[in-house]
């Protein structure tokens, strides 16, 4: 299914004004991240960023579109994101995912080290997981955590494995997370959401042990 030039622009505005508000953040050091929106099911196709670029600038050649095997569906100079692969593995798992956006954070990394024994990160209570879209009392989420590898195929397969339509996103040990939602507006308040949960949790592991004066 070919693509028209307005949905091609239209993604990459997109990604442009998500990159540009994560870039605000500190949230691509060193040029990690990596970020996609889906253009097309049947066959599957989406823009993803070029790989080893720098994510905190915008240029004329920041995007390209893959396939479902992350390989160019047009001709071009630029190398589709090393971890194309596993945006794919998100939208052929998780229909409903139509934007995928991966950062390597201190807060997720921490996280995902200190909890990666029980594959998992859980927190329950906090008002930010209606982030997530979920709005029940007093809600309890358990983030998947998979071990890094360096073999994208073989980090894919792990990610795969664990990832259901319940919680939108999946940590990996001392690297990062991937966050996805119905749309770009969906998927950026998830990372948001996300990363707002692990730093208040971060900052309390830091804090439980500090007397507080007697009311
Ligand atoms: C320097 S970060 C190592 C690669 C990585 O984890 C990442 O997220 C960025 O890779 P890309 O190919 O998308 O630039
Ligand atoms: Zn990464």
């Amino acid at each position: 299914m070919s693509l028209t030039i307005e949905q091609r622009l239209d993604a990459f505005k997109r990604l442009d004004e998500v990159k540009l508000t994560f870039a605000k953040r500190d949230w691509f050091p060193g040029t990690s991240g990596n970020l996609s929106i889906k253009l097309t099911d049947q066959p599957l196709q989406f823009a993803v960023t070029a790989s080893g670029k720098d994510k905190t600038k915008l240029t004329p050649e920041d995007y390209l579109i893959v396939n479902e095997d992350a390989a160019p569906v047009e001709p071009t100079s630029l190398k589709p994101s090393a971890e194309t692969l596993i945006h794919a593995v998100v939208y052929k798992k998780i229909p409903q995912a139509k934007a995928c956006f991966h950062v390597h954070t201190l807060g997720n990394n921490l996280i995902s080290e200190l909890y990666f024994g029980q594959r998992a990160f859980s927190i329950q209570g906090q008002e930010l997981i209606k982030g997530l879209g979920i709005w029940e009392e007093n809600a309890s989420i358990a983030v998947p955590i998979v071990e890094n590898f360096a073999d994208i195929p073989k980090l894919a397969a792990a990610i795969e494995k664990v990832i259901t339509p319940d919680i939108p996103g999946v940590l990996i040990r001392n690297h990062g997370i991937y966050a996805w939602g119905a749309s770009d507006f969906e998927a950026k308040r998830h990372l948001e959401a996300f990363e707002f949960l692990f730093e208040y949790h971060l900052r309390w592991l830091q804090l439980r042990h500090v007397s507080l004066p007697a009311t």
